[in-house]
């Protein structure tokens, strides 16, 4: 398991350069990405999931870099992305939806329909697959879309800010989902919620204007603020302590 960004640079445009060099391997099965507004966890999110291509530098998963069409291809049915605003196709029901996700990464019409049967057990979205997509609540999009990388055996799941938005019972579900995930599978998270991140997260990683703070095991993050308390007020308090702002 390891995703590896090598003196990677990327620009939106002349203006704004996001990264200038940054390397960074993640291995952990669930690592949390954390950072300030800006400080380029979407960028580095949409670059790793091979959306965006880096200006200079080189990326890769197990090995692959999506660096020619036919790469690109293969990497993208190994590395899922949950974006932060999910667009379903109007009018497709849930599990259509979720069907469409596998046969766009390849699998045949009857195979996309029955993996998203077994898909939207496993995210526990059953009752709502004939539900149209565009009629549940954000939690339940997010777990749609996890389902649509469950059709094609994805390897790597980067989720965007998957919790943003959240009420306390869907980030229950949610975070069920994420440990039951990263037993079989890696997943990446961006967030700005510290609360679960002792229980859900191996290892953190804090970026900010562009680069890594920090990379280590929660254990080793929480330590940094040389104190006693909850896991929460710990993980605040290191994360201060780097980036000087508050999560
Ligand atoms: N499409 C875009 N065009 C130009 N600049 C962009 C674009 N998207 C992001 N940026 C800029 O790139 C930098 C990194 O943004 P990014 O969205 O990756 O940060 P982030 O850490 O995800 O922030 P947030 O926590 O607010 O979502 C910021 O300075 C942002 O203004």
């Amino acid at each position: 398991m390891a995703l590896v960004f090598r003196a990677l640079a990327f620009r939106y445009n002349r203006k704004t350069e996001v990264f200038a060099g940054l390397d960074l391997q993640i291995d952990s099965p669930a690592t949390v990405l954390l950072g300030p507004n800006g400080a380029g966890k979407s960028t580095l999110m949409a670059l790793a999931a091979s959306q965006l291509a880096p200006t200079q530098g080189s990326l890769s998963w197990l090995g692959l870099s999506p660096d020619s069409r036919k790469n690109q291809a293969r990497y993208r049915k190994a590395v899922a992305w949950i974006p932060q605003q999910i667009r379903p196709v109007p009018g497709l029901t849930v599990r259509e939806q979720v069907a469409y996700a596998g046969w766009l990464k390849g699998l045949s019409r009857t195979a996309a329909w029955e993996a998203s049967g077994q898909a939207l057990e496993r995210v526990d979205l059953v009752k709502l697959a004939d539900r149209k997509s565009h009629e549940v609540s954000g939690g339940q999009l997010r777990r749609m879309g996890i389902a649509g990388a469950l059709t094609h055996r994805s390897e790597l799941i980067l989720m965007d800010e998957p919790t943003a938005g959240l009420d306390p019972q869907q980030r229950i579900v949610f975070r069920s989902l994420v440990e039951e995930l990263s037993d079989s599978l890696q997943v990446v998270v961006s967030t700005h919620q510290t609360e679960d991140l002792a229980d859900l997260y191996r290892e953190v990683v804090v970026l900010s204007d562009g680069a890594v703070r920090f990379q280590g095991t929660t254990d080793a993050f929480h330590s940094l603020a040389g104190g006693t308390g909850s896991a929460q007020g710990l993980a605040d308090a290191a994360y201060a302590q780097l980036v000087g702002r508050e999560v």
